[in-house]
């Protein structure tokens, strides 16, 4: 199967710092991915990365089979490549329903500008909508944004990327801040998405890694340090070493 991403060589730092380093990653369409390693080990960054909202130093990332290694993070948007922090920085001052509106409107522009607009309209509503139902917090539709709570602020940051209708959904620590049983109905949610998206999860959750995953990539200090499948990736002790032997009994 052609792989929906792939990074080759990809690297950037900070300064001194090697954030990412020489990293080859593949992605199958389709797949639920999650991406876990200690605090500091460069998966926010790799992703923002992927989702243009940085510059690599070095590498190339391929998306669909083109080369969008130097595109601007909107062209990605278009491409299908949709990142829970970069495009949805939700505004505090507007309703959750008027968050979700905006992006829906942006998945809009290009398939019905034609239309009258009461259809427009029509279609606008019932796209918030779905967003809202999907992610377990329509009755906060009309709250502001500012006001919902953390967990809930993150629900919104995911019910606006689906409203982009993306091919690629970066989720980046979704789960924190939820309940338990909004993980659990968070869970059931991802897996419907992954339905119609090919999903890449940054999570510290365990649990939620195991559901989910059908395969994991562990970071550490910038680099890829092992990949497979969740049972795989368990008994790694390289893996445990940096990073389950605490999580996992956590
Ligand atoms: N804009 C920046 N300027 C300088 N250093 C940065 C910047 N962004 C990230 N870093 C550094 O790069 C390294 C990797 O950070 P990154 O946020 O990608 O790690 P992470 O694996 O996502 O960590 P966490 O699990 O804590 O979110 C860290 O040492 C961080 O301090």
């Amino acid at each position: 199967m052609t792989p929906l991403l792939t990074t080759k060589g990809l690297s950037r730092s900070f300064g001194g710092l090697h954030a990412v380093r020489d990293v080859d990653f593949q992605l199958l369409p389709g797949e639920i991915r999650a991406i876990i390693g200690p605090n500091g080990a460069g998966k926010t960054t790799f992703v923002s990365l992927v989702c243009g909202r940085i510059e690599p130093s070095t590498g190339a990332i391929v998306f669909d089979g083109d080369d969008i290694t130097n595109l601007p993070a909107h062209q990605r948007v278009r491409r299908g490549i949709a990142y829970t922090f970069q495009i949805t920085s939700v505004f505090a001052n507007l309703t959750a329903y008027e968050n979700v509106a905006l992006s829906v409107q942006r998945a809009l522009i290009d398939k019905h500008q034609d239309r009258a607009p009461q259809k427009r309209a029509a279609a606008l509503h019932r796209g918030v909508m779905e967003a809202l139902e999907r992610t377990g917090i329509a009755s906060h539709r009309a709250a502001l944004a500012g006001n919902l709570s953390y967990g809930h602020q993150r629900l919104l940051e995911v019910a606006m990327g689906l409203a982009l209708k993306p091919r690629l959904l970066i989720l980046d620590e979704p789960t924190q801040g939820l309940s338990d049983g909004e993980i659990e109905s968070f869970i059931g949610l991802a897996r419907d998405i992954s339905g119609e998206a090919t999903v890449l999860l940054i999570e510290h959750n365990m649990q939620v890694v195991m559901a989910l995953a059908d395969r994991i990539t562990v970071f550490n200090a910038g680099r890829i340090l092992a990949e497979g499948a969740p049972e795989e990736i368990r008994s790694n002790v390289a893996v445990q070493n940096a990073y389950l032997g605490t999580a996992a009994d956590a």
